[in-house]
């Protein structure tokens, strides 16, 4: 049967991978369709590392091709930071809460410090018989000083987007998915599973 795990314990990532899945018409799973399986640990340096980690991992792990995301905030006013490190920004098994405090304390901290950033998602599919595909997506944006929104996940009410003149938190899924690092990298993901998959 044609059918691919998305990869994450992110419900989030969930959500927006599904959606944008849904054009292959092929049977999308999640990893926790798979009983209970421990994450990896995160040792790569690098979204491309971590996302290539998390695809061979789940993939041995569940027995069915996966497609595993790894994706970050780089703020240009924290040189980059936290990057891989996003999701465990204000600590091992950070909130989200947390988390936005943290990146607006550190920025407070520094005044005059850019305000620029942007979102990176990497996506790695890897099927089994090790046989792997990626592609990365990026967009950018401007930490505000409030939240707005209660969409999304993660930083997306910070990160907004002067374009569209909305944060991240206040577009719906279709519309995130449109415009954002993730949304980017799934399009270009889907036209090559679409041959993986003819
Ligand atoms: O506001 C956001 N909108 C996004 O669209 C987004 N994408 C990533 N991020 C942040 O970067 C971490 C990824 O870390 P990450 O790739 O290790 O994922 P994760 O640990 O949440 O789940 P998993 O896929 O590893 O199981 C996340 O937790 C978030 O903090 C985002 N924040
Ligand atoms: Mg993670």
């Amino acid at each position: 049967m044609k059918e691919i795990v998305v990869a994450t314990k992110n419900a989030g990532k969930v959500a927006e991978l599904a959606a944008a899945l849904a054009p292959l018409q092929i049977a999308v799973k999640s990893v926790s369709d798979y009983g209970a399986i421990e994450e990896p640990e995160e040792t790569g340096t690098t979204f491309t590392d971590n996302a290539l980690l998390k695809a061979r991992y789940y993939a041995q792990a569940t027995g069915r091709a996966c497609l595993a995301d790894d994706s970050g905030l780089e703020a240009d006013g924290l040189g980059g930071e936290p990057g891989v490190y996003s999701a465990r920004f204000a600590g091992p098994g950070a909130t989200d809460r947390a988390n936005n405090e943290k990146l607006l304390a550190e920025l407070n901290a520094r005044p005059g410090a850019a305000r620029t950033a942007r979102f990176r998602c990497v996506l790695a599919f890897c099927d089994t018989n090790g046989q792997v595909l990626t592609a990365d997506g990026t967009c950018e944006g401007i930490i505000i000083e409030e939240g707005q929104g209660s969409g999304g996940f993660g930083y997306d009410p910070l990160f907004f987007m002067p374009e569209y003149r909305k944060t991240l938190a206040e577009m719906t899924v279709a519309e995130k998915n449109a415009v954002s690092h993730r949304g980017r990298a799934v399009q270009v993901m889907v036209k090559q599973l679409a041959g993986y998959f003819s």
